[in-house]
């Protein structure tokens, strides 16, 4: 849907070009985009080892880096009326970007993540298909519905892996769906308290998020139960006998972050939010590690 009328796609013109630079960076959440990347690469790694098909490797971290920006700015493009009192410091409600220039940039991003996508085998592409359309398709079909917005985004978010085995032609590897699984159900269960932490602006525009259709505690409830699940899951690797001592030495960690994170979520879902992405985060680097020192014994 093209920028509305004149008046409302130009504010945020009126910004400095080093303004404007320094907003379209922020639209984008690099750190979002490069973790995005990570989790590709380490999908294409645990399938098929460090130098399976480079190019192909190389082709599919920059897809997810052009897609995961894009899809971070046409959702602020979209929720810029929410966000100017769910998140009025984003580059579009404070005026430092244009919703015209935040659309166009998010344009220019997905034909990026297009280009990088269609060099890929017919596995990776339809995957990247499916996320492109749905990253354009969340915010105005599946956000407002009660939980299935918050699936979406655990599935995008978990696809990664699957995206990076696909351009190692290795989609399906038994290790990488699980950490698919994990990622994605962690990712839900961040998205659930995010929506908790977003209830007023939410509600303002007419939302039927978890928390406002079932309540807060009901929703975290929800959030709780599949964190819990995936710290479970999460013992799968080890167990299996794929990846080592050093993997639990970091997802041990991360799973204790993450389920302190969600106790605390009833209390402070901001605070909340922050801390169960530092243990995602931590708990990639626990992929990392279990790949890059595997058990001594069978690889699964
Ligand atoms: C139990 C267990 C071991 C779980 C592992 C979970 C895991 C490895 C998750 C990966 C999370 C991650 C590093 C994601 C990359 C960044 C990304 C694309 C996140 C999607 O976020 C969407 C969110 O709504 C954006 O909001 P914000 O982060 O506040 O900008
Ligand atoms: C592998 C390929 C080709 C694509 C994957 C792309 C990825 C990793 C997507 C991950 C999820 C993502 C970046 C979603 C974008 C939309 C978004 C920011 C959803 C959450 O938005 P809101 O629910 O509005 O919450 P906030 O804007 O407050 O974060
Ligand atoms: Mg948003």
């Amino acid at each position: 849907m093209p920028p509305a009328a004149e008046s409302e796609s130009s504010v945020g013109e009126g910004s400095s070009a080093a303004e404007t630079a320094r907003g379209l960076l922020e639209l984008v959440r690099p750190g979002n985009v490069v973790s995005a990347g990570v989790l590709t690469f380490t999908g294409s790694f645990v399938a098929a080892g460090l130098f399976a098909s480079p190019s192909h490797v190389l082709a599919a971290v920059l897809a997810t880096v052009f897609a995961t920006g894009a899809g971070n700015a046409v959702n602020d493009y979209f929720d810029r009326e929410i966000d100017t009192i769910n998140r009025p410091d984003r580059p579009i409600p404070r005026g430092a970007v244009s919703p015209r220039e935040a659309f166009a940039f998010s344009v220019a991003l997905f034909l990026g993540a297009v280009v990088c996508a269609v060099t890929l085998p017919v596995e990776a592409l339809l995957i990247a298909v499916v996320n492109l359309v749905a990253l354009v398709a969340y915010t105005e079909y599946f956000k407002g519905l009660p939980a299935v917005g918050n699936l979406v985004v655990g599935y995008l978010t978990g696809s990664t892996f699957l995206f990076g085995a696909a351009a190692v032609d290795s989609t399906f590897d038994p290790n990488v769906l699980v950490l698919f699984g994990l990622a994605a159900l962690a990712t839900f269960t961040r998205e659930v308290v995010k929506d908790v932490e977003d209830l007023e602006g939410d509600r303002e525009e007419g939302l039927s998020t978890l928390p406002i259709v079932v309540g807060e505690r009901r929703a975290l409830g929800v959030g709780v139960a599949a964190m819990v699940v995936a710290v479970v899951a999460s013992a799968y690797p080890y167990v299996d006998g794929v990846f080592g001592v050093a993997y639990l030495a970091l997802v041990v960690p991360a799973d204790l972050v993450m389920l302190i994170a969600c106790v605390r979520s009833f209390r402070n879902p901001s605070l909340a939010q922050r801390r169960l992405k530092h243990g995602m985060l931590l708990a990639t680097a626990a992929f990392i590690a279990g790949r890059l020192l595997l058990s001594p014994g069978p690889v699964g």
